[in-house]
């Protein structure tokens, strides 16, 4: 029946204003309006449909990612889309493509380590998309450890030229999206020498292909790498592999705001830090954050709404069999994932917040927050894309059988998804990168250096090694300072043993070998602490909306009771709580389970999804699932025929055969 909601009922149950909760969850009145009209503009224009993509051949896919694109390029001309409207309808196209990295890293990193003259000179044939271009870091023998990289960039005086080389194997470049079969240029990395010296790596502006008929150009080797995890999925992209014969490069070519090299082949640094050659890695980590909680969102979405529509078990004299949402185990699971959706918006637009405010410190040439963006950027990274990968995946376990079809949308959702723990930098690598940060920090406590920012807590490091938790009721559990100053203690804790660990070698470098796991775990806190505080923060602003910052604060209380239960073994082996306020802090999540439930479709609701964009039968805003399942089966095109196609070569003659030896 068309038109029917059969959600109603829990849309009924809300005990919140929805609509104010969209604007909260966009950010803006502003921010909701444009998303609102754009995802409905994407929805409605048909050049975008995506439902096929499972059954596409790898060629079939890419041309039709290159015809999307196109189309959207198209578009945005068109209605003179400003960036942030653009931006947003490449999200709700939804498809991973070359352009992401053209405007994601190669604009960027051009903005980030050019020179003025660089920028007047690239960016506006990079804004028109006259040449489009890609990040080419990484390389077959080496992603995380960037200094290893061996591409050479060797300056030649005679010719005023940087000629780029790739001397091994190991040196192609590999991975890169947007290289395999589009990209006219690339930002390649590579190590520059000037009078046999080696500089270290340094980015450098190179074209590849030609802008006539985009043949590779001479001494260039380029092609895709192949096709990766899950159909569709991340099959849209042409990550590329690229080899460098001694290739000629103009002097100017070299991204020279960190460091420059003179027409005589000096080599000049800037006052600037080196690790601004970094600069994009932390834009995009920062992206990355936004993402996650976008991608979870949708996954929770979907969960959620079918969890409503499920029934299994329970049924008492003929009346309905029970929604699975209210199985306790199924809360246990949905739950705690909706909580962390909400979670990492609100740190997400926070890390945006810090981004700006980094960058406008750096224009003014001071750079004394840098190591804390990266810390913050880089952990948070890590732990959102773990936790969203896991949460995706348990989403589909939380629908069922019917969760691995791709018609739930949920297989290539976490497909495309996946990759985002490795990419930008693999999760562990980041983790140690926060636990040097945090080891540092350590070390200076007491020397005069007030640590500030999201470190700041540790200036209060001597009274949160030895401060007791005060909870003695489950409902102590609901008070923001006990969960803020347990989640510090923890922290502070780990972090201090981790030191002191340390401090027993003899060589540094040996004990943080030796101790890379407990670091590991020390840098998780650090960040879980950094999302729970800016959850509180965000409750203490001004949020209007009937039942809107009540139902915040029960998610807020769900994400860090969750992730304290989750942990208990450091929370309890550290002191900072005991086994009897464990089991308090467990049973006030049954009971925040229990208000969350009359809210949970109203609260992804409030993500303002279409269907177009969640991409999913079971998620349908309708409730509709079964009919549509259904219909969804016999679109496959192994339907197309009731006989299949091989049935006269392989099966006939099996049965055949078998109905032979019955007779013997
Ligand atoms: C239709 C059109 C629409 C148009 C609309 C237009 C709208 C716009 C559209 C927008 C769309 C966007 C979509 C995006 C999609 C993206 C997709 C994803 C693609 C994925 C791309 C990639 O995958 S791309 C490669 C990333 N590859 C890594 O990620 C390597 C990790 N590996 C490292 O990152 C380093 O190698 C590692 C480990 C730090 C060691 O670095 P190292 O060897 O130097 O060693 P150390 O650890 O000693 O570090 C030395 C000192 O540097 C400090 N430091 C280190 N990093 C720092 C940093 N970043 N910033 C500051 N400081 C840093 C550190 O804290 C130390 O500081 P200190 O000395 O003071 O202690
Ligand atoms: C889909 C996708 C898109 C990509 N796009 C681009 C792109 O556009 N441009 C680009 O330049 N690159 C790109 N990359 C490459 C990506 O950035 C790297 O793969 C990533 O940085 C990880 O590096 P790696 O592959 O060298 O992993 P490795 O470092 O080889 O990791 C292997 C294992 O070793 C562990 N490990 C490594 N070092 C340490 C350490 N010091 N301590 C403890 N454990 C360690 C890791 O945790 C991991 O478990 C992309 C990758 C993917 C998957």
């Amino acid at each position: 029946m068309a038109g029917v909601d059969y959600l109603a009922d829990e849309r009924n149950k809300a005990e919140f204003d929805v609509n104010e909760m969209k604007i909260v969850w966009a950010g803006s009145r502003h921010a909701f309006e444009l998303s609102d009209r754009i995802s409905r503009l994407v929805a409605s224009d048909p050049a975008f449909r995506k439902d096929n993509r499972p059954m596409l051949s790898r060629k079939e896919l890419f041309k039709n990612t290159l015809r999307k694109t196109a189309h959207a390029w198209k578009r945005i001309n068109e209605l003179r889309l400003t960036e942030e409207e653009a931006n947003k309808l490449r999200f709700y196209v939804d498809e991973p493509a070359f352009a992401d990295l053209h405007w994601g890293m190669f604009v960027p990193a051009i903005k980030g380590q050019g020179t003025d003259e660089q920028h007047q000179k690239w960016l506006p044939l990079a804004y028109k998309m006259q040449i489009i271009g890609c990040y080419a870091q990484t390389e077959l023998g080496h992603g995380s450890n960037v200094q290893g990289l061996e591409t050479t960039a060797t300056f030649d005086p005679q010719t005023d030229e940087f000629i780029i080389h790739s001397p091994t194997l190991t040196s192609s470049k590999w991975w890169p999206g947007g290289l395999g079969k589009v990209s006219t240029h690339a930002v390649v990395y590579a190590r520059l020498i000037t009078d046999g010296k080696d500089h270290g790596v340094h980015g450098f502006i190179v074209q590849l292909r030609s802008l006539d008929d985009h043949s590779p150009l001479p001494g260039i080797i380029v092609g895709d790498i192949g096709m990766k995890f899950g159909n569709g999925a991340y099959n849209t992209m042409d990550n590329g592999v690229l080899r460098f014969d001694h290739v000629r490069i103009p002097r100017n070519q070299m991204l020279m705001r960190v460091s420059q090299v003179t027409r005589e082949g000096k080599y000049k640094q800037s006052n600037v830090p080196r690790q601004l050659v970094y600069g994009t890695m932390v834009y995009v980590r920062q992206v990355i954050v936004s993402d996650a909680s976008y991608a979870l969102s949708r996954a929770v979405c979907i969960a959620t709404r079918y969890s409503c529509v499920r029934r299994q078990f329970g049924s008492q004299n003929g009346g309905a069999e029970t929604q699975v949402i209210d199985y306790k185990t199924q809360q246990n699971r949905l739950f705690p994932l909706l909580a962390s959706a909400y979670a990492f918006r609100f740190v997400s637009e926070w890390l945006k917040w810090l981004y700006t405010d980094v960058m406008q410190r750096l224009q003014a040439n001071d750079f004394s927050t840098l190591p804390e963006a990266h810390a913050c950027t880089a952990g948070l990274k890590s732990l959102t894309t773990s936790a969203t990968a896991d949460g995706i995946e348990e989403c589909r376990k939380l629908c069922g059988g019917h969760g691995y079809l791709c018609s739930s949308g949920l297989p290539e959702l976490f497909a495309v998804y996946v990759p985002a723990c490795t990419y930008e930098g693999d999760n562990t690598v980041l983790l140690l990168q926060v636990a040097r940060f945090l080891m540092k920090t350590v070390s200076q406590l007491g020397s005069g250096k007030k640590p500030v920012g999201t470190i700041s807590y540790m200036e209060q490091a001597e009274h949160l090694m030895k401060c007791r938790c005060e909870v003695q009721r489950a409902e102590d559990w609901l008070k923001p300072s006990v969960i803020l100053e347990v989640f510090e203690a923890r922290a502070t804790r780990m972090s201090v043993a981790c030191a002191q660990n340390l401090s027993k070698f003899a060589n540094p470098e040996e004990g943080f070998s030796e101790l890379l796991a407990d670091l590991v775990e020390a840098a998780i806190a650090h960040c879980q602490l950094i999302v729970v505080s800016k959850f509180i923060e965000k409750l203490r602003q001004d949020i209007p909306g009937k039942g809107v910052k009540q139902v915040l604060g029960m998610l807020c209380n769900i994400y860090a009771l969750h992730i304290l239960h989750k942990n208990l073994g450091d929370f309890v082996s550290t002191g900072c709580i005991t086994s009897k306020q464990a089991s308090l802090a467990n049973e006030q999540l049954r009971s925040l389970y229990s208000q969350v439930r009359p809210n949970a479709v109203a609260l992804v609701d409030s993500f303002n999804y279409t269907d177009h964009f969640l991409g999913s039968v079971l998620g349908r805003y309708d409730g509709n699932v079964y009919p549509n399942l259904y219909e969804e089966a016999w679109k496959d095109p192994l339907n197309d025929s009731v006989v299949p196609d091989g049935y006269h070569e392989y099966i006939r003659p099996i049965l055949k055969q078998q109905l032979r030896t019955a007779r013997l």
